[in-house]
C-alpha cells in the first residue's frame, strides 16, 4: 500500500479519536452524564476495532508531522471557542469529516472496514443530536423547576383566575391537559394560557396535542409513549419548540434522550389522585434515572408538599404536580412551598 495512504489514513484516525475524545470528556466532567459517556465510549470502542484491521506500525512510521503542510494553514478561529456549542460543534464535525475521510480511503482497501465507518459516522450524527439537545435543555428548565398539569377547569374565568395565580408565582411550566373538552374550546382554554403567560418565565405546554399547540403557540407539546414520536411532534410543532415525553421505565428514559426529546416525565412516583396506574416504578426508577441522565427529568404522579422530600433525596428536583395545586386554597403558595422543599434538599 501506498505510503502515502498510510499518511492519511494515520492522521484521520487521529483527528477523529481525538474529535471523540474532547466531546467525551466534555459530557463526562463538564455534564457527569453517565449515559451520554457510555454512548460515546462504545462508539470509541467501535472505531478502536475498526482501526485495529489496520496495521498500526505501518501508519505511524509513515507518519511526518513536520512535513504536513496543513500544520501552517490554519484559520485564526481555530484558537477560539465562543461557548460550548462551538466548543462541541467543532468536535462533531472534526470527527465527522474524519470518519468520511477514513470511509472513502479505506474504500481502496478494505470494503467493510469503509462500511465499519460509514456506521460510525451515523452513529456521530444521532450522538450529536443527543448531546446538543440535552446541553442546550439543560439551560431551558432550572435546576429547581415546578410543572404544573391543569385542566380546563369548569369555565375560561376560573382557568384564568387559576393560571394567573401560577404566573405570579413564576412556576416554570404550565401544561394544558384537558382530555374532555371539545377541540374548540380546548383551544381557547390554550389561548386564555397563552395570553398569562406571554412575556413572562412561565412555558406553555399543550398534552397530546401538538396540532392545537401549533395552532395556539404554545412552547411545546408533551406526548406519551402511545402518542407522536418526538420527530413526529418536532415536525407539527416546527423547530425551536419544546416536546416533552413520558417515560416509566430506564429504557424509556434512555430512548427519549436517544430521540432528541428536549425533556422527560418520569413516573408514576406515587399513586395520583388525577390518574389511575397499575403499576408505580417509584423512586427507584428516579433514583436510576437521576444517576445516569442529564437531560431535565420531572418527577411525577401523587407528588405533594408531604412526600416531594423523598423526591429529592432520590435526586429530581424537577417536578410535575396536578391535584396538591389545583386542590390548594392558595395554589402560589403550594409552588412556592414545593420550590422551597426542593431547594433545601
Ligand atoms: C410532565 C408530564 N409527564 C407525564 C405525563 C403523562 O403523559 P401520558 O403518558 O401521555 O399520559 P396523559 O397525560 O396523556 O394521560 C404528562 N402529561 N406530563
Ligand atoms: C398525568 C399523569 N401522568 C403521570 C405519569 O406518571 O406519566 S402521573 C400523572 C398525574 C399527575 O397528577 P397528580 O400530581 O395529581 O398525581
Ligand atoms: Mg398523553
Amino acid at each position: 500500500m501506498d505510503i502515502s495512504l498510510w499518511r492519511t489514513l494515520d492522521a484521520a484516525a487521529n483527528r477523529a479519536s481525538e474529535g471523540l475524545r474532547v466531546i467525551e470528556d466534555f459530557v463526562r466532567y463538564g455534564q457527569n452524564d453517565v449515559f451520554l459517556t457510555t454512548e460515546l465510549k462504545s462508539l470509541r470502542h467501535q472505531l478502536d476495532s475498526t482501526l485495529q484491521r489496520f496495521d498500526r506500525l505501518q501508519a505511524i512510521t509513515s507518519r511526518d508531522t513536520f512535513g504536513d503542510v496543513g500544520t501552517t494553514v490554519q484559520g485564526k478561529l481555530e484558537h477560539a471557542r465562543s461557548g460550548w456549542s462551538d466548543l462541541l460543534t467543532a468536535n462533531f464535525k472534526r470527527l465527522q469529516q474524519a470518519l468520511r475521510s477514513l470511509e472513502e480511503h479505506a474504500k481502496l482497501i478494505d470494503g467493510e472496514v469503509a462500511a465499519n465507518f460509514e456506521r460510525a459516522r451515523y452513529l456521530a450524527y444521532s450522538l450529536e443530536k443527543m448531546v446538543m439537545t440535552t446541553v442546550a435543555a439543560s439551560g431551558v428548565f432550572p435546576e429547581v423547576s415546578i410543572y404544573v398539569l391543569t385542566d380546563g377547569w369548569a369555565d375560561g374565568q376560573l382557568f384564568d383566575t387559576f393560571v394567573a395565580q401560577l404566573v405570579e408565582a413564576e412556576v416554570e411550566v404550565i401544561q394544558l391537559r384537558d382530555k374532555n373538552l371539545d377541540d374548540r374550546t380546548l383551544l381557547v382554554r390554550a389561548e386564555l394560557l397563552r395570553k398569562r403567560t406571554a412575556g413572562t418565565t412561565t412555558k406553555m405546554i399543550l398534552n397530546d396535542r401538538a396540532d392545537l399547540a401549533k395552532v395556539s403557540g404554545a412552547d411545546g407539546v408533551h406526548v406519551g409513549q402511545e402518542e407522536l414520536t418526538v420527530s413526529q411532534a418536532r415536525s407539527v410543532l416546527g423547530i425551536g419548540k419544546l416536546v416533552g415525553v413520558s417515560t416509566h421505565s430506564i429504557d424509556q428514559a434512555r430512548q427519549a434522550v436517544r430521540d432528541g426529546a428536549d425533556y422527560i416525565g418520569i413516573g408514576p412516583t406515587f399513586p395520583s389522585g388525577t390518574k389511575t396506574f397499575d403499576a408505580f416504578p417509584g423512586v427507584d426508577l428516579l433514583r436510576e434515572v437521576a444517576g445516569e441522565i442529564t437531560l431535565p427529568g420531572f418527577a411525577i404522579g401523587g407528588i405533594d408538599l408531604g412526600n416531594v422530600a423523598k423526591v429529592s433525596a432520590a435526586g429530581i428536583r424537577r417536578v410535575a404536580v396536578s391535584g396538591c395545586v389545583s386542590k390548594a386554597d392558595d395554589p402560589g403558595m403550594v409552588v412556592r412551598q414545593l420550590r422551597e422543599k426542593c431547594q433545601n434538599m
